[in-house]
């Protein structure tokens, strides 16, 4: 567990971050979403002290950071950052074993590990552990940097725009990833993005910064539903905030018994959400889809009214 209490940064006479209170629990992965230069990046440095807070107290697990060693602290949390910060003279291989090495974990459990992550992150050893970050593509470096972070099995992640300068299909392919991920192995994630849909998609606690304060926090659909100013309500989407609550709400959470009229012949997993449900009655030009489970098998349906009618922020159906 992280927990930040009225934790401030100063650079000269600019508070960076002023006075934050944050506690990300075992397990959850927390976003910080916010315009730039509002202090997301110095409050994740502040975790690892790469940076040093000079007011409140940052505690994980119960104990102030100040009581670690800072290098000893960073071997313990997985940090991954959109620039990768890979060693560019050290091969793939090498890269992702650092932390594990520096820890002085036995060669072969070493490279036991690195083969173990690379084959997790979709990089097959026999092409890449030999390979140089400048032989990588943006997006095959950035899934090095993301088995760096998690190689030593740090409970702690802290990721800063770990997928930034992506294109969306690698994107969202490596955000899968992540929450399986996640859903495994119960990491404890800080995630900086700029990019509000997967925020939205990835994040157990949304936190919206401002000028080095926090203005708002909850379960995405806490804040989609109930922003708490004009400020979130825009940075959340404007008024496109109804589809992103859509792009995050399950089809199961507004699907009804099937009716005794005719089985609808358009079909959607019982895994998709109501954006991917509407855009399907959309292209197949239907209001009523039955909804199948993993052997496509219907168990249920959902219509148009349904998800319209109801009323998405009412949070029930008619
Ligand atoms: N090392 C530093 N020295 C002086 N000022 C700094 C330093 N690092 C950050 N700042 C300032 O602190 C403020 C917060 O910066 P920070 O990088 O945390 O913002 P951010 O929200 O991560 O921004 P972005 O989204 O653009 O990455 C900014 O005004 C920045 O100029």
């Amino acid at each position: 567990m992280i927990e930040l209490k009225s934790v401030t940064k100063r650079f000269g006479s600019e508070t960076a971050v002023d006075a934050i209170s944050l506690t990300v629990n075992r397990g959850e992965l927390c976003a910080l979403v916010g315009t730039s230069g509002c202090g997301k990046s110095t409050t994740l440095r502040m975790i690892n002290r790469l940076i040093e807070h000079d007011g409140g107290e940052i505690h994980i697990d119960g104990r102030p950071i100040r009581e670690f060693d800072g290098r000893v602290l960073r071997r313990r949390i997985g940090y991954a950052i959109q620039s990768t910060g890979l060693f560019p003279h050290w091969s793939v291989a090498r890269n992702i074993g650092l932390v594990p090495r520096l820890l002085k974990w036995p060669a072969a459990r070493v490279t036991e590990r690195v083969e173990e992550l690379m084959a997790l992150l979709g990089l097959p050893v026999e092409q890449f552990a030999d390979k140089y970050p400048a032989q990588l593509s943006g997006g095959q470096a950035q899934r090095v940097g993301v088995a760096r972070a998690l190689a030593a099995d740090p409970d702690i992640l802290l990721m800063d725009e770990p997928f930034g300068a992506l294109d969306p299909i690698t994107r969202e392919g490596l955000q899968v990833e992540l929450r399986d991920l996640q859903a495994r192995l119960q990491k404890t994630i800080v995630f900086v993005t700029h990019d509000m849909d997967e925020a939205l998609a990835l994040a157990d606690r949304l936190v919206v910064m401002k000028a080095g304060r926090i203005v708002q926090q909850g379960r995405p659909l806490e804040l989609l539903r109930a922003p708490a100013d004009a400020f979130v309500a825009s940075l959340l989407g404007g008024d496109d905030r109804g589809l992103k609550e859509a792009a995050i709400t399950p089809v199961v959470e507004r699907m009804r018994p099937l009716s005794p009229r005719l089985l609808p012949q358009a079909r959607i997993a019982r895994e998709a959400t109501l954006h991917q449900a509407l855009a399907m009655m959309f292209r197949e030009r239907v209001e009523r889809l039955a909804v199948v489970d993993d052997e496509d098998m219907p168990v249920g349906e959902i219509s148009l009214r349904g998800i319209v009618g109801a009323g998405l922020s009412e949070g029930r159906d008619r």
